[in-house]
């Protein structure tokens, strides 16, 4: 399995320790591997001193490692005994972040077929989709990537061989706590499921495979309506053509995409309401959680929610100033952006949002616009109008971000200039 998943020579593998019988069973497997397979193992134990016993696992686990020379890394954590998620979710946030921070190519984790049955029933009851019904996978690319050998083989069988082995491990005695949900699912669910359904781990398992399976032809399926909706930015008419189901899994795709967790199936279902009860041509920002997806002239896209509007800062010559949640640099130039002649000049100089009557003429000659009609002319859309930097001097708008430089104050060919720019992170407008 570890060949098959691309662990070569050379590789490093740390062994999540936690001291219990499957993550021990587990270290002295791969030891027993590392020469045949040419990788170097290390391993890393994290100590959340929730238990009294915390500080034997600890010296257990450097007890383990230093007989079979592997090096541990052992990190103490602190665990908030508040946390609204619970205490066990708490301690499970931070030892998967203890561990992202071990220097090495792949996590090896102890799981087994158990556990993988205990997840799948957890998320089922919690409403999952199908990507969470795929439960844990065997390999799991990334940096570091995580493998799971031992996802196929039952506990029972696990212990057995630890103890054929004559192999020494601690017990956490909170796995016995039926507080904790998951214990709750272990001792109490799956044995009566076990009594009606004697096969019932080992076929929860591969219904996790048929999931992973069908989750990975929903993601090809997105990314195929992705190139028939236009590829990044998407048509809303193309969008609203698929069926229900299919642009549902669009949305969910693009949020994946994005780093972000799908929303609720009630808050995709509200937004493709709206998507396909509004009016053709009509601006749309709807919230998706962190996100929110926006429609401007037919184009949809998903992007980071706005922060609070920026507000007005005087500029004094600073080479950038902060604007909501980007900022604007003011680069030194050579015949591009505004005249540094003029601005030197000028009395006083604001970074400003949009101002009522504001207006502006581009081109010498021809007749100001108002902002309203510049916005409209480049595409800005109508939320993000009030996030675009102006630049006023004197009470005179004489540069707007994505829309350009006032007649009067360009820069000419060869001459000093000054360019701002609008570096915003989330904002896809394309406004500079
Ligand atoms: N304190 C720990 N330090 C290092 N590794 C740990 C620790 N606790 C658990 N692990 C690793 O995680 C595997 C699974 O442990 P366990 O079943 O207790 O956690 P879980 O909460 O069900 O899983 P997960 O943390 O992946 O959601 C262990 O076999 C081990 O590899």
């Amino acid at each position: 399995m570890l060949a098959a998943a691309g662990v070569g020579e050379g590789a490093t593998l740390c062994c999540a320790l936690s001291g219990g019988v499957d993550s021990v069973l587990l270290l002295h497997g791969l030891a027993a591997l590392r020469e045949t397979l040419g990788f170097r193992l290390v391993a890393a134990h994290v100590h959340h001193g929730l238990s009294p016993n915390a500080d034997d696992w600890a010296a257990s686990c450097a007890g383990q490692c230093a007989r079979l020379g592997v090096s541990l890394q052992t990190f103490h954590v602190a665990v908030d005994r508040g946390d609204p998620a619970g205490l066990e979710a708490a301690a499970r946030r931070v030892r998967h972040a203890a561990l992202r921070r071990v220097a090495c190519d792949w996590l090896v984790f102890g799981h087994h077929q158990d556990d993988q049955a205990e997840t799948l029933l957890f998320r089922l009851a919690r409403g999952a989709g199908v990507r969470g019904a795929g439960g844990m996978a065997a390999v799991e690319p990334g940096a570091p990537g995580r493998l799971r050998p031992l996802l196929g083989v039952r506990r029972a069988r696990i212990e057995q061989a630890a103890r054929d082995a004559g192999l020494v491990w601690v017990n956490d005695e909170s796995n016995a706590d039926l507080r904790h949900t998951r214990n709750a699912l272990r001792h109490r669910v799956l044995p009566a499921l076990e009594a009606v359904f004697p096969a019932a781990v080992p076929a929860l398992a591969r219904a996790a495979e048929n999931f992973r399976e069908a989750d990975e032809l929903l993601d090809a399926l997105a990314a195929e309506d992705a190139l028939r909706c236009g590829g990044r930015r998407l048509s809303r008419e193309a969008l609203c053509a698929l069926p229900s189901a299919r642009l549902r899994n669009l949305l969910r795709w693009r949020m994946r995409d994005l780093g972000v967790e799908p929303v609720s199936r009630a808050r995709l279902i509200e937004t493709e309401r709206q998507l396909r009860e509004t009016a053709p041509g009509r601006p749309l920002r709807l919230p998706l959680g962190e996100l929110a997806c926006c429609v401007y002239r037919d184009e949809l896209w998903l992007e980071r929610a706005l922060p609070a509007n920026p507000v007005a800062l005087c500029w004094r010559g600073e080479t950038r100033l902060g604007w909501g949640d980007g900022a604007v640099a003011f680069e030194a130039t050579l015949g591009r952006g505004l005249s540094a002649a003029a601005l030197g000049k000028a009395g006083e100089v604001w970074l400003a949002p949009r101002w009522p009557g504001l207006a502006m003429r581009l081109q010498a000659g021809r007749p100001r616009r108002s902002f309203k009609n510049l916005c409209q002319e480049a595409g800005v859309p109508p939320w993000l109008r009030d996030r675009l930097p102006v630049l006023r001097v004197d009470g005179e708008a004489v540069w707007i971000a994505g829309i350009g430089v006032a007649a009067g104050w360009q820069c000419a060919a060869g001459e000093e200039g000054v360019l701002p720019v609008w570096q915003h992170g989330g904002i896809s407008s394309g406004c500079r």
